[in-house]
């Protein structure tokens, strides 16, 4: 909307494109920004009208008292500005608003400040960022938010670092390497500030790393401390009580040479009565606890809610979601710190609902459990055990024979934050359904960069040419499921649930107008009644929302704003669970609206003539190689049968300049510091690139055959495909339904 008025400047150490505009709210917010210090954050709850941190306070609810925007004026919400970001891969960013601007980041840890009353550009900030490193982002080069503190804002990037920026200016004020640049680490969450330090964390586990958190000194960006998830090697000691206790945990090994993962990836909450930062800890690397801890053992701190000292990062307790993971069953997803009232005495928890489907209500005190239930079918415990607080495992191994299990590695519940109301009392979890083969790779053999799971199923993935790809979307999207849930924390028990049309859907938000609200795979942003999970208002956003909203108020006005910009695992490489629609609007958005906004998005152009395949003579081994090598090399980004976001490059029908240079491209990368596409060299051959190109094409043949089919045919298999999906569906439900029988 705003136009680039603004001057480009070019930071001096790194090169970063710094675009500012000349305007002055920039100057303005300066006073204010340099008092948003410790205090003005511990006390977030006293200011509604801004944003200031990831979960709008340190408990991280996502609870906004407003209430101008409620169950009764939500009809008239409409559209008050649109920003574009001119990126077309995933948005996942909470935006922080503070004194009328917003700051937020989007695809490949971009920065954009903006007024936050009629969506103006203030600056944005690419910080030159490396995006050869988008190779070992698992699950798209997305970026969930910024945190700002006393004039200044942090970020950290998909190639490693956490950057400090001049709140008022854009500029690169400290930029600091935090991960180890030799192995596969990314950086896709939002940082946290606790008493004058500022947290990251980062990814890979499923690459090979070993997990931990930095704490560094927001002035200066000098490192505070380190903490480690996992133990290294225990042949070069530990670095503390805490990993030389935990590596008791861990049985035979090499473990350390892949990494043992248990990266920190998305959330953090902190507690300042009680002084502990809370830290979400991911899954093991390898996925396989076989190949990982061959002699068994709980591995912690693997799938775990980690309490430690903000100050130190000396570790204060554990709670251990998943003993001995083996499903990339992280505990990474968002934690909410409340009071409860459980059997008539008020505690002091901490809830989460991590990937293994369970919903955990803690003591934030002691780490000590409360209460579990599942919240999604789940096939790999029977329960929580209530005296214990560990799992009861069911039959769960796959050592020998492999395990169709619920939930898959996407999990019940994702990054996407949920929200709690203080008003019913009840969690909003944006969750889904889906099962996945669990089988044990006997011949794995650790490829550095390269996806290392251990599981067999996702090494030898094939998808033969001739599949029709309209099929594996209506399966694909019966066989997995996407709704909202309500969920009662006290009782462990669901409330009410909305449907969506596929899994992949968007974080949520709660206000005291009792409202939720939650954008959806689909291209839909929705207002949902808080009590009866009613559908109150929807507005179409033209592209997939997977971030979460927020609302902030100025001069009386309520906002509400979201990032629409489909991507993220499932958004990036199964552009096919099918929930997505044809033709969505292929750049991301800022979203805000207001009551009586007025504004519109213009209609999308439906551009998408897709080229013809090329003349290519090629046999039926060719493309079974090149159908084995892109599902190697290629599918992590492009997807299986290379259909991937429909908002990426389409390689199922390339234009003739990319057949012509196919080999160039695979091997020596395109253009890659711009686009992330890396060269293959050092893994292929040019007869390697030949079986691929030979794959795509044919692809490509089948998929044009099936778009210039008459429309009987058309019509016909539309129907046989319904049919195919409710038999789908209904074997699904009875699946989930066995599976969930025990528990
Ligand atoms: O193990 C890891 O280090 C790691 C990192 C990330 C990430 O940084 O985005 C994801 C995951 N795992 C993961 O398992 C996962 O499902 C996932 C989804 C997303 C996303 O942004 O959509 N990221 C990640
Ligand atoms: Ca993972």
């Amino acid at each position: 909307m705003a136009g680039l008025l603004g001057l480009v400047l070019s930071h001096g150490l790194a090169h970063a494109t710094l675009t500012r505009e000349n305007t002055a709210p920039a100057e303005a917010i300066q006073e204010s920004l340099t008092r948003l210090a410790a205090e003005r954050l511990v006390n977030a709850e006293e200011e509604p009208g801004n944003w200031m941190l990831h979960g709008r306070t340190y408990g991280e609810d996502r609870y906004s008292p407003l209430k101008q925007i409620n169950d009764q004026t939500v009809a008239n919400l409409g559209l008050a500005w649109a920003w574009e970001t001119g990126t077309n891969r995933g948005l996942e960013a909470t935006p922080i608003v503070v004194d009328g601007v917003m700051y937020v980041t989007g695809s490949w840890s971009e920065v954009y400040a903006i007024d936050a009353r009629n969506g103006t550009l203030l600056w944005r900030n690419d910080l030159d960022v490396d995006k050869t490193r988008g190779q070992y982002a698992c699950c798209d080069v997305v970026n969930r938010g910024v945190a700002v503190w006393n004039g200044k804002v942090y970020v950290g990037t998909i190639d490693g670092r956490l950057v400090a920026l001049d709140a008022v200016t854009g500029e690169i004020v400290w930029d600091v390497v935090t991960i180890d640049k030799s192995r596969p680490y990314t950086i896709t969450g939002a940082p946290r500030i606790v008493k004058g330090n500022v947290i990251i964390g980062n990814g890979g586990a499923e690459f090979g790393v070993r997990g931990y958190i930095t704490a560094y000194d927001v002035e200066t960006g000098e490192q505070k401390w380190r903490f480690y998830t996992v133990p290294g090697n225990p042949a070069d000691g530990f670095e503390s009580d805490a990993l030389k206790m935990a590596a008791e945990t861990w049985g035979g090994g090499p473990w350390w040479e892949i990494g043992g993962g248990g990266t920190v990836w998305d959330s953090m909450a902190y507690d300042p009565e009680l002084d502990l930062l809370y830290i979400g800890v991911g899954n093991g690397a390898p996925w396989n606890k076989h190949i990982r801890s061959p002699a068994g053992g709980d591995n912690l701190f693997l799938s775990s809610i980690v309490a430690i000292k903000p100050e130190t990062g000396e570790y204060v307790w554990h709670y251990q979601t998943t003993p001995g993971e083996g499903w990339d069953y992280t505990a990474t997803q968002h934690i909410i710190l409340t009071d409860l009232t459980i059997d008539g005495q008020q505690r002091k928890v901490l809830m989460q609902a991590p990937k293994n489907g369970f919903f955990y209500v803690i003591d934030r005190e002691t780490g000590k459990f409360i209460s579990a239930d599942n919240y999604v079918p789940v096939s790999w415990a029977e329960g929580i055990d209530p005296e214990t607080g560990r799992p009861i495992q069911t039959n769960n191994s796959y050592e020998r024979w492999p395990k169709l299990q619920l939930p898959s590695p996407l999990g019940g519940h994702n990054w996407m934050p949920m929200c709690l109301s203080r008003d019913t009392g009840y969690v909003y979890i944006p969750s889904q359904e889906m099962a996945m083969l669990y089988d044990n790779d006997t011949e794995f053999e650790y490829i550095p960069g390269y996806w290392n799971t251990g599981m067999k199923v996702m090494k030898d993935v094939v998808f033969p040419a001739w599949i029709d790809h309209d099929l594996v979307m209506a399966l694909g999207a019966k066989a997995a499921k996407g709704y909202l849930q309500a969920w009662d924390p006290v009782n462990q028990r669901q409330v009410w649930k909305v449907e969506h049309e596929g899994l992949w859907n968007g974080g949520v938000l709660c206000t005291a107008g009792n409202l939720v609200m939650q954008g959806n795979g689909k291209g839909y942003f929705a207002a949902y009644a808080a009590d009866t999970g009613h559908k109150l208002w929807e507005f179409d956003a033209q592209n997939g929302i997977v971030a979460p909203p927020v609302t902030y108020e100025i001069d009386g006005e309520q906002y509400i704003s979201v990032l629409a910009g489909w991507g993220g695992s499932v958004g990036l490489s199964f552009g096919m669970v099918g929930n997505v629609r044809e033709n969505m609007y292929p750049y991301g958005r800022l979203l805000t609206f207001k009551l009586n906004g007025k504004e519109s998005l213009p209609p999308v152009q439906v551009t998408k003539k897709l080229p013809e395949p090329m003349d290519l003579e090629a046999d039926g081994d060719l493309i079974a190689k090149g159908d084995k090598l892109y599902h190697h090399n290629c599918v992590y980004c492009h997807g299986p049968g290379a259909i991937s976001n429909p908002n990426m490059v389409d390689l199922r029908r390339m234009d003739a300049e990319t057949h012509e240079n196919f080999i160039a491209i695979v091997l020596g990368g395109r253009d890659a510091h711009k686009t992330g596409m890396i060269g293959f060299s050092d893994h292929l051959s040019v007869e390697d690139v030949q079986a691929i190109h030979a794959y795509l094409n044919k692809v490509g043949e089948n998929t044009l055959e099936r778009e210039q089919a008459s429309g009987f045919w058309k019509t016909f298999k539309g129907a046989i495909y319904s049919v195919l999906g409710a038999i789908t569906s209904f074997f699904v439900s009875i699946f989930n339904w066995i599976m969930n029988a025990g528990s």
